[in-house]
């Protein structure tokens, strides 16, 4: 098995042996501490333009299943773990972690002490990295020293639907047509919403509310996504004409960009909220739910219209996790309700999106 090199932006380098497809991979060094779902979160649109350090130390040992999948490419530029094995065992395996990262082009890099990445992170913040297999330590910082900002690049353009499509069954099917505007969306957003009862319509990004209007659609999702939503300004113009009009739940980066059509703003967290025990408490209900996250800013809720409010918090570290709106239909969660990888508690949070477009559509608001 051939060498390969991570090298962090702050010179930092670990040496390890290739894991997946030979050459080099650039991204935002992330981690996250979830033990299982290596397949959901490779394919978790989130995580474009990111390396992935996985904190569990071995990972691939219950194999690849396209089933499982969140969308159809790997989407975090690399993959960097303690231990990947090649003797999957699974009922429903048919290819080893390698071998999918392989087929599919994706650089990675085993036997990197992954906790002293992680500790790193932790106390400096992330930053850019690479995974090289073909060049030396100093040359592949040289590169690294180069790399533009994480920050600067709209990633949402890079994973939104370039189509308008809809989902399983034709929009209007379903009890309830749900629009969802497509920042990155995860599979799992609309398997909850069509066991719900709703036919889904999946839109690119950048589509005007007045389309989406046009369709008089029961409810829009805004999906989660990758990068920063201070980059969104045209779709947070176009979610400030839907708010109010229709009811509207967000989910992570549709969280951010609804909180920015209400006037909030939205920061950088030093190194993110990943994996799959993050302590939310429900402000309303006074309930705490354990959550999985993926997200790398928050919102600043200074700003926030009157009419919203804060309606969920992270217990770690005091954040905002969710708002809502005391005049319009409206909810938000910064957090996975959908889970895929994580805990399933939070699936209620779409039974209380049906019962928002229920009580709209019954005219009881
Ligand atoms: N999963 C998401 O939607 C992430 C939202 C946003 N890109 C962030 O990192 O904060």
């Amino acid at each position: 098995m051939s060498d390969a090199w991570l090298v962090l932006a702050d010179g930092t380098a670990y040496r390890g042996r290739a894991a997946g497809a030979p050459g080099r991979a650039d991204g935002e060094v992330v981690f996250n501490t979830s033990m299982t779902g290596y397949q959901e979160m490779l394919t978790d649109p989130s995580y474009a333009g990111q390396l992935l350090v996985l904190t569990y130390p071995l990972i691939g040992n219950y194999g690849i299943d396209e089933r499982v999948e969140e969308s159809a490419r790997i989407q975090p530029t690399g993959l960097i773990v303690r231990q990947a094995t090649d003797q999957p065992s699974h009922l429903r395996s048919h290819q080893t972690l390698r071998e999918y990262l392989e087929a599919r082009g994706v650089v990675a890099i085993d036997g990197v002490d992954t906790r002293a990445v992680t500790r790193r992170i932790r106390r400096h913040g992330v930053m850019l990295g690479t995974i090289t297999t073909d060049e030396t330590p100093e040359q592949a910082l040289a590169r690294v020293r180069d790399l533009p900002g994480y920050d600067d690049i709209n990633w949402v353009d890079s994973v939104t639907t370039p189509r308008v499509y809809d989902w399983s069954v034709p929009l209007g099917e379903g009890r309830y047509r749900v629009a969802l505007l497509d920042g990155g969306v995860k599979r799992n957003i609309m398997r909850l919403l069509e066991r719900r009862g709703c036919s889904v319509r999946v839109f690119p990004a950048g589509t005007p509310a007045a389309d989406i209007l046009a369709l008089h659609p029961d409810g829009v999702c805004l999906s989660p996504g990758p990068g920063d939503p201070r980059l969104l300004d045209s779709m947070v113009r176009e979610v400030r004409q839907l708010i109010g009009r229709v009811p509207v739940f967000g989910i992570c980066l549709g969280h951010q960009v609804a909180a920015r059509a209400l006037g909030a703003g939205t920061f950088k967290l030093p190194f993110g909220h990943r994996g799959g025990n993050h302590p939310v408490k429900d402000l309303v209900s006074g309930h705490v739910t354990i959550t999985a996250q993926n997200h790398g800013y928050a919102v600043d809720p200074d700003g926030l219209d009157a009419s919203a409010f804060v309606s969920h918090i992270n217990l770690n570290d005091g954040t905002v996790e969710g708002i809502a709106s005391r005049t319009d239909p409206l909810m938000t969660i910064q957090y996975h309700s959908e889970a895929c990888p994580g805990p399933l508690d939070n699936e209620y949070i779409f039974d209380r999106f049906i019962e928002m477009m229920a009580a709209v559509k019954g005219g009881v608001r």
